[in-house]
C-alpha cells in the first residue's frame, strides 16, 4: 500500500533522464514488478508544476521514477491529485482502482496509467503525460471547428475506448474534449477512465463534488440526480459523447455561457438538447441526435456510434464534404411506440426465443396483442432492424411472419420494460422498478429509485409488479408515514395527482391539476412507485369519494361546484319565496278574517304544500314549524 508522505514542493532542479519509449508499446513488454502493482511509492513521484484544475482536483506535471536492478527509468506523467476523502474511503478508492488498473492498461483508447499513490492523504493518479488534448486543438483553430474527417477518426478511437471501459463495468461519466488527450500519432485517448464512477457511493468532503459527479455542460439528464431520475448506464456516456462531438463540430461548448442552474433547467426540466449543426452525413447526424434522447434507453450505444461513424468515414472527403446517400438515417423508419431504433436494436431475437407483441414504451397495456405468446422459429436473412421473423403461435397451423420491432423477448416470464418488484425488501432503494435487460440465462438489470446505477441480479429474485403509466391518477398509500419524496396533503390525507412522466427507474413525476398554486410554488412532485396506489372512479368507494376525485382533475372544479351550489340554493330560495308570496297574496284576497290566529295558518302557508301536508299528517303542531 502506498506510503503517506507530505506533498513535496514542486521540483525546481530535479535531474533525470526521461524514458523516451512509447508507453503505448510497453503494453506488449513484460511488465516490471512496479508496473504490475498499481501502487506507486510517493517518493517515486516528483511534482513539477500544476497544469490544470478540474472538479475532482488538480493536475500536476510530474516525473515517475521507476528502478530495479536491471532498469532505471523516468517518465513524464500527469498526476491528478483528487480532493481529500475520509481516510478509510481513500483506501476504498485505491482498492477499486487496483482492481481495474491492469484492465485499463490493456485498453488502447485509454491514456496509459502509471498507477496510484497517496500523498498527504490525497489520492494521486499518475498517467502518461500527453502533449495536448482535443480541447487544446479546438482552442488553437480559428473558429474552433475541427475538420470532419478528424472528428470521425477521433470519435471512433474514443468510442472504442469507452466501449472497452463499459465492457469491464466502468462508466466514464466525464466525457469532454479536455479529457480527450492526443498521443504522438494524433490518436485520441481518454484522459479519464471513470473517476466519477469510482467515486460513486463514496461520500465526498467537497460539497461542489457532492452536487455533481461530472461536468454540467456534458451531463445527461439522469446524471444530475441519478438515484431519482436515473439510473446512469452506458447510454449516459452516449450523451457526454454527443456533447463532445457537437463541441468538436462547432467549436462551442454545449450550453456555453449558462450557469449550472440554467443548464439543469434546460437539460433536466425543459428537456432541451444541444444544437447539432446541419450538413453532416445523415448517419452521423442521426446517431448524435440519438445521443440526446431524454430517456437513456432510447440512446445509441458505443457500437452504434462506431458503426455510424465508420460508415460515414468512407463518404467523407478530406475537405470535410461528403458524398453518397447510403448513409440513410435508420431511426425514423424503424422507431415504434415511443422506442427509437437504438432501443430496438439492443436485443436481437434468436430462434427458440419466446416472444409477445411489444407494448408502447411506458404504456400499461399493449395496443394490440397480435402475438400474445409465441416462439421464434425462423429469422429473416437480412440484418435490418425492420426485418421479419417467423413466429409459431399455439393453435395456429402456420407460423406468422411478424416485424421484429413489434415483438419483445420474454425470458422466464419477464420482458425488458416490465415493472418488477424485488421479492426481498431493501431498505435503501425502492423494491419496485423497471427491467432494463434480461439475459437468456436469467441475469437481469433493473432500475430502482434510490440507486444511482442499475441493480444487477437474477430474475429469480423478482416478481411482476403493477405497471404505472402517464395519465393515471395516484396517491400515496394511507400507511405511508414518511414518504421518500415530499407529497402534498388534502383534507388531512394525501392529495391525488396525475402521472406526467415515468423515469427509467420507475420514479413517477406527478402533477396536481386539482391544486391551485401561486407564484413559483411547484405543482409537480416525485413519487416512489412502491409508495403509491392508483385512484380511479372504480377505486372510489362512495359518491363523496367519487366527487372528490373529480376535484383532482382541475383546481377549478371545487370553486365551480361551490358556485353552482350557491347558485342552485339561491334559485331555490327565490322560487320558494315566489311561491310563498303568491300563496300569501291569495290568502289575503280570500279575506277570511282570521288574522289573529293566522300564525298557525300562516305557518302552513309558508311551507311548500307537500312538506306542509306531511307535517300535518304526522300531527306536528304547526307552531313548531318555524
Ligand atoms: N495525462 C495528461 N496529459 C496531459 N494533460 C493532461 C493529462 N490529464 C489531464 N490533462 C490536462 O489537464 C487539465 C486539467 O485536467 P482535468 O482532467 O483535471 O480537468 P478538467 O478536464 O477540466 O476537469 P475534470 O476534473 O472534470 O476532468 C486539462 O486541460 C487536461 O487536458
Amino acid at each position: 500500500m502506498a506510503e503517506k508522505i507530505k506533498v513535496p514542493e514542486p521540483a525546481t532542479s530535479f535531474e533525470y533522464e526521461l524514458f523516451e519509449g512509447d508507453p503505448d508499446h510497453l503494453r506488449t513488454v513484460v511488465a516490471t514488478p512496479t508496473q504490475i502493482s498499481p501502487c506507486i511509492e510517493a517518493a517515486e513521484l516528483k511534482l513539477k508544476h500544476r497544469i490544470g484544475r478540474g472538479i475532482f482536483g488538480d493536475v500536476w506535471l510530474a516525473t515517475h521514477h521507476q528502478s530495479a536492478d536491471d532498469f532505471d527509468e523516468y517518465h513524464e506523467v500527469a498526476v491528478k491529485i483528487l480532493h481529500p476523502l475520509k481516510e478509510d474511503l481513500t483506501q476504498t478508492f485505491v482498492y477499486k482502482f487496483e482492481k481495474l488498473f491492469l484492465k485499463c492498461r490493456e485498453i488502447l483508447g485509454v491514456g496509459w496509467l502509471h498507477g496510484v499513490s497517496v500523498m498527504n492523504g490525497q489520492i494521486c493518479i499518475a498517467m502518461k503525460f500527453y502533449e495536448g488534448s482535443v480541447a487544446d486543438r479546438i482552442a488553437l483553430l480559428k473558429g474552433g471547428k475541427l475538420p470532419l474527417p478528424d472528428i470521425l477518426r477521433y470519435g471512433i478511437d474514443l468510442a472504442y475506448g469507452i466501449q472497452e471501459l463499459h465492457s469491464i463495468g466502468l462508466l466514464v461519466l466525464n466525457l469532454k474534449p479536455s479529457n480527450f488527450l492526443l498521443n504522438e500519432h494524433d490518436q485520441a485517448v481518454l484522459g479519464d477512465f471513470g473517476i466519477s464512477y469510482l467515486l460513486l457511493g463514496i461520500p465526498l468532503l467537497n460539497s461542489e463534488m457532492t452536487l455533481r459527479l461530472g461536468t454540467p455542460n456534458y451531463m445527461a439528464p439522469e446524471q444530475w440526480e441519478p438515484d431519482v431520475r436515473g439510473p446512469m448506464s452506458f447510454e449516459t456516456d452516449s450523451w457526454g459523447f454527443g456533447c463532445s462531438m457537437v463541441e468538436m463540430l462547432t467549436g462551442v461548448q454545449p450550453w456555453f455561457g449558462k450557469s449550472i442552474e440554467e443548464i439543469y433547467q434546460s437539460v433536466v426540466i425543459k428537456k432541451e438538447k444541444p444544437q447539432i449543426p446541419s450538413g453532416l452525413p445523415p448517419a452521423v447526424e442521426n446517431v448524435i441526435k440519438g445521443c440526446f434522447e431524454y430517456d437513456l434507453r432510447n440512446r445509441p450505444l458505443m457500437e452504434d456510434i462506431i458503426s455510424a461513424f465508420q460508415s460515414s468515414q468512407h463518404a467523407v472527403n478530406s475537405d470535410g464534404g461528403w458524398v453518397g446517400l447510403e448513409n440513410r438515417a435508420p431511426a425514423e423508419k424503424s422507431s415504434f411506440g415511443g422506442y427509437s431504433a437504438w432501443y430496438l436494436s439492443k436485443d436481437h431475437l434468436q430462434v427458440g426465443d419466446t416472444v409477445r407483441s411489444r407494448k408502447p414504451l411506458n404504456a400499461c397495456k399493449p395496443q394490440n396483442m397480435d402475438v400474445p405468446k409465441g416462439t421464434v422459429v425462423g429469422l429473416d436473412s437480412d440484418t435490418d432492424r425492420n426485418g421479419f421473423v417467423l413466429v409459431k403461435i399455439a393453435g395456429m397451423h402456420n407460423p406468422l411472419r411478424v416485424q421484429k420491432s413489434t415483438l419483445e423477448r420474454v425470458t422466464s416470464g419477464f420482458a425488458v420494460g416490465d415493472w418488477v418488484r424485488l421479492k426481498e425488501k431493501h431498505s435503501k432503494h425502492s423494491p419496485v422498478g423497471i427491467l432494463h435487460s434480461v439475459q437468456r440465462d436469467g441475469d437481469v438489470a433493473v432500475g430502482f429509485v434510490g440507486l444511482e446505477t442499475l441493480w444487477m441480479g437474477s430474475c429469480s429474485e423478482l416478481q411482476m409488479a403493477k405497471a404505472f403509466c402517464v395519465g393515471q391518477f395516484v396517491r400515496l398509500k394511507a400507511d405511508v408515514v414518511t414518504p421518500r419524496f415530499e407529497w402534498p396533503r388534502k383534507r388531512g390525507g394525501w392529495a391525488t395527482g396525475r402521472i406526467s412522466q415515468v423515469f427509467p427507474n420507475g420514479c413517477l413525476d406527478v402533477g396536481f391539476p386539482g391544486r391551485l398554486v401561486f407564484g413559483d410554488e411547484s405543482n409537480s412532485f416525485l413519487a416512489d412507485p412502491a409508495e403509491v396506489e392508483l385512484v380511479s372512479f372504480d377505486t372510489c368507494p362512495g359518491v363523496v369519494e367519487k366527487y372528490q376525485h373529480i376535484e383532482d382533475f382541475h383546481w377549478a372544479v371545487r370553486p365551480l361546484a361551490i358556485a353552482l351550489g350557491l347558485f342552485t340554493s339561491m334559485k331555490l330560495t327565490i322560487s320558494v319565496g315566489r311561491t310563498v308570496s303568491t300563496k300569501l297574496r291569495k290568502g289575503r284576497r280570500s279575506g277570511d278574517g282570521h288574522h289573529q290566529d293566522g300564525q298557525a295558518g300562516g305557518n302552513a302557508a309558508w311551507l311548500p304544500s307537500p312538506v306542509a301536508n306531511i307535517l300535518f299528517k304526522e300531527g306536528v303542531p304547526t307552531t313548531t314549524v318555524r
